[in-house]
């Protein structure tokens, strides 16, 4: 599986943020968006994700059944809860709406460090509590590819570990990941990652 850009040209209110974008992610493989604040990282993300129209050329995702269904996880910066759901209740919602193809919801939360609030209101987490809960989303319902925006936002150091060690074991299954972010994320095996640089909005 491949994801290949072409001629990518993304922007936001009539400014063009990234142009004549040509890349290549393979299965297996990370590629980090970095650059300042306002560069387009997370417009670029919501291209590839199909939320914002390309402003020329275009993105696809090579290799993939057109019959399987969705083939993406976008991971936004917002965590997408329900406060007044528990914490488990959000994740079985996330499952039920995106398919329970991936491990079973107390599974998901035991890995991200939250099964023992599973049922906790999730209006009641921290910052980083209710970012765990969101990456449990990419665990209950399998999709090849991971856009993650600002994936370690508001987690500890035991946090970054587990951003690290989650991706890292999702391209070990044959995933592929785009994460824009202004932490530093360092795989095991550097081979796997590729950098790109964006550069501040004009
Ligand atoms: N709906 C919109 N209309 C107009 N401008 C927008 C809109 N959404 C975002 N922008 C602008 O687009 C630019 C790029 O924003 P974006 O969120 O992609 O940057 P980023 O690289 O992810 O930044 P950060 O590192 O701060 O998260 C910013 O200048 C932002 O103000």
């Amino acid at each position: 599986m491949v994801l290949r850009a072409q001629g990518l040209a993304c922007g936001r209110g009539g400014v063009v943020l990234a142009e004549a974008l040509n890349f290549v992610v393979a299965s297996g493989r990370c590629l980090l968006l970095r650059g300042p604040n306002g560069a387009g990282k997370s417009t670029l993300l919501l291209t590839l994700a199909g939320i914002v129209s390309p402003l020329a050329g275009g993105s696809v995702l090579e290799g993939t059944d057109e019959d399987a269904g969705p083939q993406l996880h976008y991971c936004g910066h917002r965590n997408a809860l329900k406060p007044r759901l528990s914490v488990l209740e959000n994740l079985d919602f996330w499952a039920a709406l995106n398919g329970p193809t991936g491990m079973a919801a107390p599974d998901a939360l035991d890995r991200v460090g939250l099964g023992h609030i599973a049922g906790l209101d999730a209006g009641y987490l921290s910052a980083g509590q209710g970012r765990r809960l969101a990456l449990a989303r990419l665990l209950v319902s399998v999709r090849p590819l991971w856009l993650l925006d600002e994936p370690t936002a508001a987690l500890d150091v035991e946090g970054h570990a587990l951003v690290t060690e989650l991706i890292d074991a999702h391209l070990d299954r044959g995933g592929l990941v785009v994460a824009a972010t202004h932490d530093p994320i360092t795989l095991p095996d550097l081979t796997r990652m590729q950098t790109l640089a964006m550069g501040r909005a004009r």
